[in-house]
């Protein structure tokens, strides 16, 4: 059974999805040291934001198939090391949105009313009225940075407060923001004119320290912000010197620079101020969600299923996976026949989409044709999350062409390497009951399934050579399962394919090509 480590706490419901197909241990609190010596035994790894999966750990973890993230933001893995590592990472895009909305507005009402200062005056046994006169959001300017899937939800319910509404977002479209009743602005126009900024974007180099110095000054002295994004997109410094000099108003803030938040001038900050530990997600229901989501992709990638969201698998929806499947094989298949006639380097792969396959929604198959291709030199190193990077990082250049005016069969597909030895090109497409057929060499056309040892010939179509080759595999105690020829005109240049029962032995492949007529030979093994 395969064995998975679940490193942060999550909910019974999701350790009950992974029992069904591995043995399951719960070790939390542990620290980078503990991971990386526990790591090896382990084929699967789930964590929330309290574990930092670094490459360390990534480079240790020899038998991880899958990092499973219950949440969003991946930013606290390594994903590039585990991509470089063929290891999936999957994460829950949407099982915490609702909550992380909802506590970003949380944020914003209790920031306006002073609600946490309020209630502990008031536990601490004092009646104070004065202090703690608030302001309204109703008819506010709420500046949305990042109008995804959560920054949306906030736009939604801001503006049924009866906020106006303007939005930063440097990907979405003026219709995206049409319809959320947003007006897109530059970021500038937005730090200036908002009462509220609410922000709702992942943490890149871009992001990073978006709001400094620079972008506290240009805010009204009224304004507040909230944070419930991630850590360090705000200058932590920054903002608590902003708030002790009462340039902004507030800020609330769930996520840090580092976590959990160590000395901070922060923590000194009077009511303008609230700090939560990192509570965006942490509902009951997000809580189920995140664990399903993430826990059933775990246990489907253990059983050698996709994944549905994977950040490190370009582009593949589940949809498009179902649909795409018996083509995916037909893909590795062809790419594994045409890198072993190319041999040596190759240095272009040229991916030609034709009839139903020539859409966009067809890329997954160019990542498995070269899958297949480096399936010869990285066997089983080589999957459908790495074959992109291992392919750039040997140079290979890779075109994809599109051609829906093919229409031998519904969807074909033709793959062209060229190399150090030269370029070799072979097509093949599915029979309707999903068997893949062979239809084309180096453009002679033929049809054959792909067997498990083949031999290829160029020759020269004459009377004899055919009968020579069949004697001389005899010679060898090699068995022929069946045999087709090719040829565009007669007499002229042709190709043979045979299948085979037994590889061919050490040797062979020379005394084939010193039989008259032959100019080329090549063995293939699928
Ligand atoms: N505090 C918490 O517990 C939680 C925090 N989060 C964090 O919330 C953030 C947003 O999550 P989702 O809405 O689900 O993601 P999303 O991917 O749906 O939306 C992110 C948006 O940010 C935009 N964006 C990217 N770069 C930008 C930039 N430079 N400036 C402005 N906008 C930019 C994108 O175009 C996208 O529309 C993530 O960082 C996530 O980690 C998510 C859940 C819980
Ligand atoms: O796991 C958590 O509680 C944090 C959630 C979060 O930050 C995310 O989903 O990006």
């Amino acid at each position: 059974m395969p064995k998975v480590l679940v490193s942060d706490p999550i909910d019974q419901v999701g350790i009950d999805i992974l029992s069904q197909v591995a043995t399951v241990d719960v070790k939390t609190n542990l620290t980078p040291e503990q991971l990386v010596q526990i790591i090896p035994e382990y084929d699967a790894l789930m964590i929330r934001s309290g574990s930092r999966v670094t490459k360390e750990i990534i480079d240790a973890g020899t038998q991880l198939k899958i990092i499973g993230r219950a949440g969003v933001g991946v930013d606290n893995v390594d994903v590039p090391a585990a991509t470089r590592r063929g290891i999936v990472v999957v994460n829950s895009p949407e099982g915490n949105t609702i909550a992380a909305a909802e506590h970003a507005l949380a944020m914003m009402l209790s920031l306006s009313r002073y609600v946490p200062d309020a209630n502990s005056s008031v536990k601490s046994g004092q009646w104070d009225r004065k202090s703690y006169v608030g302001a309204e959001v109703y008819k506010k300017t709420l500046g949305v940075v990042g109008l995804g899937k959560i920054g949306s939800h906030v736009a939604n319910v801001a503006k049924a407060m009866g906020m106006k509404l303007i939005a930063y977002d440097p990907f979405i479209s003026t219709e995206r923001a049409d319809q959320l009743g947003c007006r897109l602005v530059e970021l500038d126009l937005l730090l200036r004119e908002a009462d509220y900024i609410t922000l709702h974007m992942p943490k890149t180099p871009e992001t990073t320290h978006l709001i400094d110095a620079e972008a506290l000054a240009k805010m009204k002295p009224n304004a507040r912000i909230i944070n419930c994004a991630r850590g360090g997109i705000i200058d932590e410094v920054a903002l608590a010197e902003a708030l002790k000099n009462g340039q902004i108003a507030g800020a609330a803030l769930d996520v840090y620079e580092t976590e959990p938040l160590g000395e901070s001038a922060l923590r000194a900050l009077g009511k303008q101020a609230i700090l939560t530990p990192h509570l965006g997600a942490s509902t009951a229901e997000a809580q189920v969600n995140v664990a399903i989501d993430v826990a059933e992709q775990i246990r489907d990638v253990l059983l050698g299923l996709p994944a549905r969201s994977a950040v490190n698998i370009p582009g593949i929806s589940p949809d498009v996976m179902e649909e795409l499947r018996p083509y995916m094989q037909l893909a590795e298949t062809l790419g594994k026949f045409v890198g072993q006639l190319a041999g040596g380097r190759v240095e272009l792969l040229n991916v030609k989409l034709q009839g139903e396959l020539a859409t966009n929604k067809s890329q997954p198959l160019v990542v498995a044709s070269l899958k297949g291709l480096l399936s010869q030199a990285l066997r089983e190193r080589v999957n459908y999350v790495n074959a992109g990077i291992e392919a750039k990082e040997r140079g290979i250049r890779v075109i994809e062409t599109r051609d829906a005016a093919v229409k031998d069969y519904a969807g074909s597909l033709h793959l062209e390497a060229k190399g150090s030895l030269g370029a070799h090109s072979v097509t093949g497409a599915l029979l309707g009951d999903g068997e893949i057929r062979i239809t084309d060499i180096d453009e002679f056309p033929i049809n054959v399934p792909p067997s498990q040892h083949m031999l290829f010939t160029l020759h020269r179509d004459m009377p004899g050579l055919i009968g020579k080759i069949g004697s001389l595999l005899g010679s060898f105690n090699v068995n022929i399962a069946s045999m087709q020829v090719g040829r565009k005109i007669v007499r002229g240049d042709a190709v043979m394919v045979l299948s085979l029962d037994d590889p061919l032995p050490d040797g062979i492949l020379t005394e084939i090509t010193k039989v008259p007529g032959i100019r080329d030979a090549y063995t293939v093994t699928l």
